[in-house]
């Protein structure tokens, strides 16, 4: 499992180099982790062991950098680095400060690395650095560099645990305390387990627990896989079941299960890209006798929610292209809306290493607007009586219970009747948050 370096003697494994190439996309591409690192892998043919080696090795690089990049620079004698080599120093400090690599191997697979693709000249440097980093463990190294705790334990909490101090506060904004900060963004490093939906009437759950996996506790239709590739399971390779976070089931289920009063024939998901409670909303609609709209802006994501929902009766189901902001449908048209909005997805930092890095305050001020017009139209489409839920993969406080504020704040008809929202330390799932709103019924 190594490729000859061209300029030094010892040849290079491949799960380092490509873990090496996916840090390369995403800082000078701007590429997404996730969408990246399926292509290097198969590129460099790599399954199983050494897949997830060079998965873990790649994301936890770019999760954990702010805390990394502290510790290298203490390890500096001149404050200037390459990013190459820098990245090349990233994965080595992952490497040995959190995985059960040992350190010779650590220290000389990075040297041959940075050998093998900057060349001669920094291997030294990175030599040197690794070999002092590996002199300490992880919690010297951030009692060296980090605020102290009782200092300032957001300060502290933004380097040990590696997230811009802007989202520290937006995340302890939404959970109320600092009680709990510490352990949430120790869940958002923490790579999630690969949980799947059984979309009913086309898939059981005892299907999926068959091929390795245990229920979940909340949604009736989730199992939680204990490991392999979920695509090699045959339920999922036909669209009878797909990979799905609990709480994104949880969401479609608050829109699907709230109660309803008199027609429950037309449903609306106006944000529906890529498909996924789409596709659960319209294997229950089916099954209800219902019929599923399920909307998005962008076409290339349209076709993305026609993929999800193949396996659903065409019947149940019509996938469209179009922007609800200006809707194609006459207003009252529909009983059950969801509005799953786009957000900052600051709820969903487990599953994209470079997010956290790339989002800014002033997306989310964008995005606000954007939201509080979509539940408008969202409510406009449905009739009164029918229902609507608002949800945000973000627990931030101005894209969540803020919006609901202000649109219901300034109509008379409608009342807010449930809300929930979850959390990766407490609940197991992303920080999903769902209001479940009703247009009141005509006197
Ligand atoms: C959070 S995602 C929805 C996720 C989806 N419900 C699922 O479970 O797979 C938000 C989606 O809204 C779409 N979107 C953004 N602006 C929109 C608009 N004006 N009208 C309709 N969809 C829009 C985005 O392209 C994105 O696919």
């Amino acid at each position: 499992m190594s490729d000859r370096s061209p300029a030094g003697r010892r040849p290079v494994d491949r799960p380092r180099r490509a873990a090496l190439e996916v840090l390369t996309a995403v800082r000078v591409d701007g590429a997404y982790a996730n969408l990246v690192l399926p292509q290097v892998l198969r590129k460099h043919r790599l399954e199983g062991r050494d897949a997830g080696l060079a998965t873990e090795l790649a994301s936890g690089a770019i999760r954990m950098h702010g805390l990394y990049d502290p510790i290298i620079d203490a390890c500096l004698t001149k404050p200037r680095l390459q990013p190459e080599v820098r990245d090349v120093l990233r994965l080595g400090v992952h490497q040995l400060l959190a995985m059960r690599v040992p350190d010779h191997a650590a220290i000389s697979t990075s040297v041959d690395l940075v050998r093998a693709t900057v060349g001669r000249g920094p291997a030294g440097l990175v030599n040197a650095v690794l070999r002092k980093v590996s002199r300490q463990d992880r919690g010297t190294w951030i009692e060296q560099v980090a605020p102290a705790p009782d200092t300032d334990l957001r300060d502290h909490l933004a380097v040990a645990e590696s997230h811009p101090r802007w989202v520290v506060d937006e995340l302890a904004e939404a959970l109320g305390s600092d009680d709990e900060l510490g352990r949430l963004l120790a869940a958002d490093n923490a790579p999630p387990r690969v949980t799947l939906v059984a979309r009913p009437g086309l898939a059981e759950v005892a299907e999926l627990e068959a091929a390795g996996g245990t229920r979940t506790s909340r949604s009736p239709y989730g199992v939680v896989l204990d490991g392999g590739d979920p695509g090699d399971i045959a339920a999922v390779a036909e669209g009878r079941a797909g990979v799905q976070d609990e709480g994104s089931q949880l969401v479609a289920l608050a829109m699907a299960d709230a109660p309803l009063a008199g027609r429950d024939e037309r449903w609306l998901d106006l944000c529906a890209g890529p498909g996924g409670k789409a596709a659960l909303l319209a294997s229950l609609a089916f099954r209800r006798g219902a019929t599923l709209v399920a909307h998005e802006r962008q076409p290339h994501r349209a076709a993305l929610v026609a993929s999800a929902v193949r396996a659903v009766p065409p019947e149940a189901v019509h996938v469209l292209a179009g922007d609800g902001t200006r809707p194609a449908w006459v207003p009252g048209t529909f009983d059950r809306v969801l509005v799953d909005a786009p957000c900052s997805g600051l709820g969903a930092l487990r599953r994209r290493p470079e997010s956290r890095w790339r989002r800014t305050p002033e997306d989310v001020e964008v995005l606000v607007g954007l939201q509080q017009v979509l539940l408008d139209v969202a409510l406009e489409s449905v009739r009164p009586g029918g229902v609507v839920v608002y949800a945000t993969c973000s627990p931030v406080l101005t894209e969540t219970v803020q919006v609901v504020e202000a649109v219901v704040g300034r109509r008379d008809d409608v009342e807010e009747v449930d809300r929930f929202q979850l959390w990766p330390h407490r609940d197991g799932t992303d920080a999903m948050f769902a209001a479940t709103l009703r247009r009141r019924a005509l006197a």
